[in-house]
């Protein structure tokens, strides 16, 4: 079985670019990866969806921010069995964003804590009901968040349909946001995660180490 691991961060923290990194080193120590994003927008209508509503287009579906939680959960419910037959057939299953983001933005949205209602209701919807895989690795790519602003704006300009929507949009947001995952990260929310400097320079090929054969 491979192993299920998972970056979290902010928007702009770098996580595309880290598991771009971490895939390289993954293959330039002989693992074999199979990589996946979320929200997987363009092949699944919830996400789809959500993206929408990060737009403000579905009326006052953005302020639910259950309702936008379930859009997110179901993304992932849709693509557990992609996950698994992945689990199957690679060494290492690596995830951009996942359950832990739903965790993380929607106690902030609610300025909720890691230990409060919606991270637990967020566990008992996608991992105890829709049954998804529980990571073997979670690791925390932390920016200071006007690091991470900086970086999402500078995406934002230079790329085409990616204009910030409304939780990019909203600093005080992204300050509860790196709390919660702070907190997530201290509680081992999940499984056992690394927090990792992205502002500083990321020894890809130490990390993957370390994940890959651990302790
Ligand atoms: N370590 C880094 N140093 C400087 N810029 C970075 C770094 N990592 C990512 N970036 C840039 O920051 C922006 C956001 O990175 P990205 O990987 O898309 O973040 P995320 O997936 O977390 O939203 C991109 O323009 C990317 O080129
Ligand atoms: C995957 C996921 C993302 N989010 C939030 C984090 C981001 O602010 C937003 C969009 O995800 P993101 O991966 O940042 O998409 P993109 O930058 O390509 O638009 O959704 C959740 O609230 N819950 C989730 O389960």
């Amino acid at each position: 079985m491979g192993k299920l691991v998972v970056i979290e961060g902010l928007d702009g923290a770098g996580k595309r670019t880290l598991a771009d990194g971490l895939t390289k080193a993954l293959h330039d120590q002989g693992h074999t990866v199979a990589t996946f994003a979320f929200p997987r927008y363009g092949r699944s209508v919830h996400a789809d969806l959500v993206r929408e509503g990060l737009h403000r287009r579905h009326g006052d579906l953005t302020d639910s921010v259950y309702g936008m939680g379930l859009l997110y959960a179901l993304d992932r419910r849709e693509a557990a069995p992609e996950i698994r037959a992945g689990l199957y057939t690679h060494d290492v299953v690596l995830l951009d964003r996942y359950v832990a983001s739903n965790a993380a933005y929607g106690a902030a949205r609610l300025r909720q804590r890691a230990d409060g209602e919606f991270v637990r209701w967020v566990r008992e919807i996608e991992i105890d009901r829709f049954g998804l895989p529980v990571p073997d690795a979670q690791i925390l790519l932390k920016v200071p968040t006007a690091v991470a602003a900086e970086r999402a704006e500078k995406r934002a300009a230079a790329e085409a349909g990616r204009a910030k929507d409304a939780y990019e949009s909203d600093d005080d947001l992204q300050a509860r946001c790196a709390a919660v995952y702070d907190e997530l990260a201290a509680l081992s929310w999940l499984s056992g995660w690394r927090v990792v400097d992205g502002a500083a320079g990321v020894d890809h090929g130490a990390l993957v180490g370390g994940l890959v054969h651990p302790g």
